[in-house]
């Protein structure tokens, strides 16, 4: 393991203006939409970061051809172009590996819930035996709702993994489904992440009858990405309807070839906002979308309730706007913080700056990220001398962080991108494997040294 990395602090207010690569999110459920359209799809300005890489890595594998553009059009930014699977297993059940006839294909999901949640309908799809497995932090995540579900819709899930008793349901598992997917109507128990209910509904059109999936259980969580699919689905012709609360519908259909641009992970600009937040300082970023399915929407709202100034400019177009976070001179805790899923380790870190009382409610969900979220904060928090602990959905922090030291990352971007925030306002911050922020967001090192050099 390299040795830790010296989180640089603010001597300074920290003032600049920043932009981030494109959305996670919206690279995947792209990427895995062009492998199953009806011809050749273009995405530009994808991400370029592990969990895109092990996405488009686990398309080839599948069968899609991908072709990497330099500049698309002449616009200077980068493209994708992706050749969509063969699915004739579908209509030949004969055909169990058509394509090389001989070892099943592996993917690789890493430690990426968009790769292993998502990939096991279209590995069906494709008629093969297909074998997933991962890093051993995501053989701890929780993969049930979603194989089950697939096992209802008459897919074959077998493996060490594979759901039965005293297995809920994990990698490593193999899919097979050498008819393809009839779809239909199924439940499933999507409570634990709105993934398992993402990756039914993104392959479903190209089930035969399609699938209508209704959630039993307590809510899901991070319904925003439950939105973004159908949006992206729906965007792309196809015919999308929610009859009901947790009950979403997808008609089956062709997916016609497509081109797309992706907007920027506003998830990831979640800490390059908060350093301005958190230092008084002002920090802008151009090209934020107006409308958009992301989460990371929802900054507009959570920074100001921690007292920052969020104010925005139209651009030409009128599609995006100009943002400028401006930070006040002493944060101030909201009190409660609702379901902020994926956000919630970089608003953690507002609320281990601030005096008074924060609680998290509603993130119980958190424990099968790429780490125990809510046990990560509450120790890393301590460890640098606030007070905070569990709740059962959540966690509170009672007091600030008094001093610095080694803040733990656990293979956790968000948890390494947390303490380079802290570090911003207290000294002899460093943070453990800063190179885990390559799952979304490889240039972070380097774009956060930028950021807070030029405002020295
Ligand atoms: O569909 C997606 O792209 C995601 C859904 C969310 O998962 P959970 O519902 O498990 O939080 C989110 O946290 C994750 O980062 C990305
Ligand atoms: C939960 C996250 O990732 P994943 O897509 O691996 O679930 C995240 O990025 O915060």
């Amino acid at each position: 393991m390299p040795s830790p990395w010296p989180a640089p602090t603010a001597g300074a207010p920290v003032c600049g203006q920043v932009s981030v690569p494109a959305s996670k999110s919206l690279t995947n459920r792209y990427l895995l939409l062009a492998a199953l359209a009806a011809g050749p799809s273009v995405v530009v300005n994808p991400l370029e970061s592990r969990d895109s890489r092990l996405m488009l890595a686990a398309l080839e594998t599948l069968g899609a051809r991908v072709e990497r553009i330099a500049d698309w059009q002449g616009s200077g930014e980068p493209a994708v172009r992706v050749t969509p699977l063969r699915l004739e297993a579908v209509t030949d059940p004969a055909a169990a590996d058509p394509a090389t006839g001989g070892p099943a294909p592996q993917i690789d999901c890493g430690l990426a819930g968009t790769v292993m949640r998502f990939l096991p309908a279209v590995a069906a799809l494709t008629g093969r035996v297909v074998h997933f497995d991962g890093d051993p932090e995501a053989r701890v995540r929780p993969m049930g709702a979603v194989l089950e579900g697939l096992a209802a819709l008459g897919v074959t899930i077998t493996g060490e993994g594979a759901p039965g008793p005293g297995n809920a349901g994990y990698l490593p598992f193999t899919v097979e489904s050498p008819g393809g997917i009839d779809g239909g109507e199924i439940t499933i128990d999507a409570s634990g992440s709105s993934q398992f209910v993402s990756g039914l509904l993104l392959a479903a059109p190209r089930f035969r009858r399609g699938l209508t999936l209704r959630h039993a259980g307590s809510s899901v969580p991070s319904l925003e990405h439950v939105e973004m699919t159908l949006t992206v689905l729906s965007e792309l012709g196809l015919t999308v309807s929610s009859p009901e609360p947790y009950t979403w519908r997808v008609e089956p259909g062709p997916i016609e070839a497509f081109t797309v641009r992706v907007e920027p992970d506003l998830s990831n600009a979640g800490p390059f906002l908060c350093a301005a937040a958190v230092t008084g300082g002002e920090v802008t970023m151009r090209g934020w979308p107006k409308h958009s399915t992301q989460i990371g929407r929802r900054w507009t709202q959570i920074l100001p309730e921690f007292g920052a100034e969020v104010t925005t400019a139209e651009e030409p177009g009128g599609e995006t706007v100009t943002l400028t976070v401006r930070g006040p001179k002493h944060l101030v805790s909201p009190g409660t913080v609702d379901g902020t899923a994926e956000l919630t380790p970089t608003v953690a870190a507002l609320a281990a700056l601030c005096e008074g009382e924060t609680t998290f409610t509603s993130v119980q969900h958190l424990r099968g990220h790429e780490t125990d979220r809510l046990a990560a904060l509450v120790a890393e928090i301590r460890r640098l001398g606030g007070e905070a602990e569990e709740t059962e959905d959540g966690f509170r922090v009672f007091s600030p962080i008094t001093h610095g030291g080694l803040v733990r990352s656990y293979a956790d971007h968000r948890m390494a991108t947390f303490g380079a925030v802290l570090g911003l306002v207290m000294d002899d911050v460093e943070v453990e494997d800063i190179g885990c922020t390559s799952k979304t967001m490889p240039e972070f090192p380097e774009l956060w040294r930028d950021l807070v050099e030029s405002s020295q």
